[in-house]
């Protein structure tokens, strides 16, 4: 740790990030995650609870010969079970013997908990605390002690809690967690304490571990640290028992960029932010959230047109950070909030050699047209090659590749318990020819996809790389019932890329048949596959 570090982060992803219900780590994942977060430069890595299922037993084992230059393993437990001699009880030695570099143990400081959840006297806690802090002590270097519903303890009788803490100090603590384990302080209150405690306990450092019961979790962690807590127990995207943890994927950047208080997380570690969150996203099983501060898909993501139109003179208009800082992009939605702004934006990503300017007429027309189209029921936000393909259209520059003659879907089902069978037929015009085919599918939408792919890819062999690989429908209310408009999103890919495009009507297989025309069409303008007649042309000369 650097000398000028002012507060050390303390990971519980791998245990109390464990105890989110729908989340189960393998021992495989919890060592990733394990290994990642000592990559990116978590000074303390809670592993788990050795002793408490063969998945921590198996974790702790495994992570003997880690080899980490920064950061420290911890084992978690409690203090020792009442009428159990310390040295006799078997949770104790098994964090002893776990091979992590230090233990944090949980122990009671809300009276009530000692008397109702332990069933033992207020004066036999103070006991168990600093006999199984002491015993740790003399067996391993550094030892944290949980305060657990240290807040809620200290507003029934703050005496007691610190009485606690003090049992805890005088049994060898190496720092003194205060836990709101309910999530159920407020900053302010939250804030006065901890100064209280830090007054209490200089030689000590202090720290906090907040649930985010009432949505304040991150609120809490930096009140704690104004208060003078050095020490932050959180967890990566915030999981955790009930609603959360603190959430250290935004206390960091708050504590780095807002506040200015070293963490030990270099500017280059914070740039890695959104890929850890993603990464444990996709080790917890979890869709990533979208606005998640910071680092979501959407935390910088412009839609207003008022909006972008300032961003493009100064993106700290309407940005609180600049995104790269926590790896993270500026991203610039089109949609029917849209002005000129929002299109010029896309058109220097999408096509940035057209080199048009806010006044050109292609730029208006392209607004109103997007305007037209989301009103009928387009959606151009999730659909980026429609809406390229739109633009080229709206610049002149864009030309078919086939035109649809006609298609017929037939989706066939011979009894209850038979799966249905969908064949398209379908017939085009490439160049001067027509070209007639048919495909067997799973589902209308495939076979529709089959039958249009293999009429083309005789002319554009390129198709044959192509799948779709997601589909969705969306029903759209009308005022008419019966006439409900349907939007279909389709995803393509071809192993190198994925584009989505977007149909809409009122028939659901016409809605697809449009999303994938454009599918089809943004493939071959991206393999910048010419139209037939220009095709014939480049060949004969
Ligand atoms: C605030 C927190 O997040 S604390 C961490 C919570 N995390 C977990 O509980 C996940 C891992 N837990 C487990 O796998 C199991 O609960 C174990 C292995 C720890 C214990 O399992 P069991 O022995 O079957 O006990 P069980 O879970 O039913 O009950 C917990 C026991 O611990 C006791 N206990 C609770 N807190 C403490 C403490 N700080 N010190 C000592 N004992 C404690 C309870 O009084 C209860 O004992 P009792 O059965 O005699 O009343
Ligand atoms: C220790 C702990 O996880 C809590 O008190 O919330």
């Amino acid at each position: 740790m650097k000398a000028s570090q002012q507060v050390e982060l303390f990971d519980t992803t791998l245990r109390d990030g464990a105890q989110t219900a729908g989340i189960a780590f393998s021992v495989e994942d919890k060592m990733r995650i394990a290994n990642r977060l000592a990559e990116f430069g978590m000074d303390w890595i809670e592993g788990g609870w050795p002793g408490a299922s063969p998945k921590d037993d198996l974790f702790f084992a495994q992570m003997k010969n880690r080899n980490w230059p920064n950061s420290r393993l911890v084992a978690f437990g409690s203090t020792a079970r009442p009428g159990h001699a310390a040295s006799k009880d078997r949770g104790l030695n098994n964090l002893v013997e776990s091979g992590a570099d230090a233990a944090c143990i949980f122990g009671k400081s809300w009276d009530i908990h000692a008397t109702k959840a332990l069933g033992i006297t207020l004066e036999q806690n103070l006991e168990l605390v600093s006999e199984s802090v002491a015993y740790l002590k003399q067996r391993l270097d550094y030892v944290m002690f949980d305060a657990e519903h240290f807040f809620d303890g200290y507003r029934a009788s703050p005496d007691y809690a610190i009485k606690v803490l003090k049992a805890a100090a005088d049994g060898g603590a190496d720092a003194l967690v205060l836990c709101d384990t309910n999530g159920g302080s407020v900053p302010s209150y939250l804030f006065d304490v901890v100064r209280e405690v830090v007054a209490r306990f200089p030689d000590k450092i202090i720290g906090i571990h907040a649930h985010n019961d009432s949505e304040l979790a991150v609120s809490n962690t930096i009140s704690a640290v104004q208060a003078g807590a050095r020490h932050v127990q959180g967890t990566v995207n915030g999981i955790g028992e009930r609603c959360g943890n603190a959430n250290l994927i935004s206390v960091i950047p708050i504590l780095k960029l807002k506040l200015g208080i070293d963490c030990d997380v270099s500017d280059v570690e914070l740039q890695q932010l959104s890929s850890l969150s993603r990464f444990v996203n996709e080790m917890a099983n979890r869709l990533p959230w979208q606005h998640q501060p910071f680092v979501g898909q959407n935390a910088f993501a412009h839609k207003g047109g008022i909006h972008v139109s300032a961003i493009r003179k100064q993106s700290s208009l309407y940005e609180h950070i600049d995104p790269a800082l926590v790896g993270n992009e500026q991203r610039v939605m089109v949609s029917d909030q849209a002005g000129r702004s929002n299109i010029l934006s896309k058109l220097q990503l999408l096509e940035p050699e057209a080199g048009l300017a806010a006044d050109d007429p292609v730029v208006a027309e392209a607004v109103t047209r997007i305007k037209e189209l989301e009103a009928a029921g387009y959606a151009f936000e999730g659909a980026d090659a429609s809406f390229q393909l739109l633009l080229r259209r709206a610049m002149g520059r864009f030309r078919r590749h086939f035109e649809l003659v006609r298609f017929r879907v037939y989706d066939e089902k011979r009894g209850h318990h038979d799966m249905p069978e969908a064949e398209a037929t379908v017939q085009v015009r490439v160049g001067g020819k027509l070209v007639h085919s048919a495909a067997l599918g799973n589902g209308p939408v495939n076979a529709m996809d089959k039958a249009l792919r293999a009429a083309l890819v005789d002319v554009y062999p390129g198709l044959s790389a192509m799948q779709l690989s997601d589909f969705k429908v969306r029903v759209l209310s009308t005022k008419q019932a019966t006439e409900a408009m349907v939007r279909v999103l389709i995803e393509s890919s071809d192993g190198h890329r994925k584009w989505s495009t977007v149909g809409v009507s009122t028939d659901v297989l016409e809605a697809a048949y449009r999303a994938l025309n454009d599918a089809i069409e943004y493939k071959l303008v991206m393999d910048q596959v010419p139209p037939p007649d220009e095709q014939d042309r480049q060949s004969s000369s």
